[in-house]
């Protein structure tokens, strides 16, 4: 099958294969389908077909309206006008799973499961009506075990575990496998489902999902890495300001035509040229640090430097975060104060309850306040200004949990740069936001260390490494290679992830 040799991420290019828009009639049919939250206009005349056996690729900015249309597709919401269609009936009214809904499943960007409930338990309450009442907590494990192997071979989860003792990647394979759990699956719904994977796992899951299409399932794949997309679906539809405004064959379809579709052609970055360490003072430093997953780890961080952290993911970059966020220890150092940017919103992210203009404020206030005094209007202006760079959808005064997941996102990220940090920790820190807003936040970045700030930046997209002026690349917990300007490239960093070479700094 062609997936098999799927490259995934920002590197996978459209293969050339028979894939084309399936004939058949359709399981889902949106006419005109508006919905409204306040004053947002999240959805404002929607028209879309899903057919059956067809992997559709949805792609559009953060905001652009993707998930809440998936909700109305899958039942959870109701729109306000237009209709909704699923296996031939007419949907208004109709409460969720229930009726035509049971044949329709979605797994969520943020996952649905209980985090401290089990694996085998939050698959039963999901899946309870397929599977059977005695001896229920053996056969949701049974089935739940089943299913991850199928679609995740080297999956390490046990249907016993804890959903809060898994990592992020294992909570997400578990949420795609719990969506797919059902007696009779017409539409399977998966809302950017690799973003948390990584490219072995994102693999299996696109095997599956032809798979899937194959025997007639159809499958609605959102995703903002659009090489992606484009590896895997049939057809793509593109949505901007809560309209699909183009659908195509994805065959012959280039990533850049996508992009065009989507609105705007993606700028280069404006990157200044990467910068050798040499003079510059050191703000933070790691000295042979040890323990925790990492061995004889040794770094520096100069001031006003962008300093990147590479290599496959779950190689020890975390603990090096976490170090530097934490410096208990003596092989540590930092000096000044530090921000830190969690790519997991779920776990350490945005404050739900508060407005994205409090959550902003909430660690710049220290920066704005004179002699302890907050300055309103300095916070607001500082306020507007993020909220304009970022191009936050919703505004400034729209609550965090109103707003779209690349939006909280972005809230995240602004919320790291508008405090007065001198040290900025970024843990995959891009996850879910589309491609315009990572091109500018590139250049924010370059701009921060301009003005002195010092940034260390662990990303699970190697490209977005060229934007360092200097890259350690770590393997099972120690640094194997350190790259410096014009020697920072996907190629090479990849071969250093897997080279069997002679660790930095092992014992000679
Ligand atoms: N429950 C809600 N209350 C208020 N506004 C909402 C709610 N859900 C979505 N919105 C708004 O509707 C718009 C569309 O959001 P949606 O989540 O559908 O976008 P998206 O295309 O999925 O974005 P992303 O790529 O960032 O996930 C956004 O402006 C968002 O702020």
């Amino acid at each position: 099958m062609h997936v098999d040799n799927l490259p995934v991420g920002s590197h996978a290019a459209p293969p050339q294969d028979g894939r084309k828009p399936s004939a058949a009639p359709p399981v889902v049919t949106a006419r005109r389908v508006t919905r409204t939250y306040g004053r947002t206009r999240a959805l404002t005349g929607v028209d879309l077909d899903v057919r059956a056996g067809e992997v559709l690729g949805l792609v559009g900015h953060n905001g652009a309206g993707k998930s809440t249309l998936m909700r109305i597709l899958a039942g959870l919401e109701a729109c306000d006008e237009g209709t909704v269609v699923v296996g031939g009936q007419e949907t208004r009214g109709v409460a969720p799973g229930t009726g035509p809904f049971r044949a329709v499943r979605m797994a969520y960007q943020e996952t649905s499961l209980c985090p401290d409930l089990t694996v085998a338990e939050n698959i039963w309450v999901s899946s309870r009506h397929c599977l059977p009442r005695l001896r229920w907590r053996r056969a949701a494990g049974i089935a739940a075990a089943r299913r991850l192997d199928e679609m995740f071979p080297g999956h390490g989860v046990a249907p016993r575990d804890r959903i809060e003792d898994l990592s992020l990647a294992q909570r997400q394979m578990v949420e795609i496998a719990r969506a797919s759990l059902v007696d009779r699956l017409e539409l399977l719904i998966l809302d950017e489902p690799t973003e948390s994977l990584g490219p072995d796992a994102a693999r299996s899951l696109y095997t599956y999902v032809r798979r899937l299409a194959a025997q007639g399932t159809a499958v609605l794949l959102i995703s903002h890495r659009i090489r992606e997309v484009l590896s895997v679906a049939d057809r793509v539809a593109v949505m901007r300001d809560g309209a699909v405004v183009a659908e195509r064959p994805a065959a012959g379809l280039g990533e850049h035509d996508v992009l065009a579709l989507m609105g705007a052609e993606v700028a280069e970055p404006t990157t200044a040229p990467a910068r050798v360490a040499g003079d510059r003072p050191v703000v933070a430093e790691l000295r042979g640090a040890t323990g925790h997953g990492l061995h004889d780890v040794s770094i520096t961080i100069g001031r006003g430097e962008v300093v990147g952290l590479a290599g496959l993911a779950g190689q020890g970059q975390q603990q090096v975060l976490e170090r530097l966020w934490r410096p208990v220890r003596r092989d540590t150092t930092v000096q000044g104060t530090r921000a830190y940017v969690p790519g997991d919103r779920q776990r350490a992210g945005v404050l739900p309850l508060w407005s994205v203009a409090e959550n902003l404020v909430v660690t710049a206030m220290r920066g704005l306040a004179r002699f302890g005094v907050r300055r309103t209007g300095a916070e607001e202006a500082a306020i507007r200004d993020w909220v304009d760079r970022l191009a936050i959808r919703g505004g400034a005064d729209a609550g965090m949990t109103e707003l779209s997941g690349g939006n909280q996102q972005k809230v995240i990220v602004a919320r790291a740069f508008a405090s007065t940090a001198d040290l900025i920790l970024l843990d995959d820190p891009f996850r879910g936001v589309d491609v315009h807003t990572k091109t500018d936040l590139y250049t924010l970045i370059r701009q921060e260390a301009a003005d002195g700030r010092s940034v260390v930046w662990y990303s699970s997209e190697n490209a977005e490494m060229a934007h360092c002026d200097r890259v350690y690349v770590l393997r099972a917990g120690r640094v194997v290679a350190e790259l410096t300007g014009a020697e920072i490239s996907e190629e090479r960093i990849i071969a250093v992830s897997f080279a069997e070479s002679e660790p930095m700094g092992a014992p000679r």
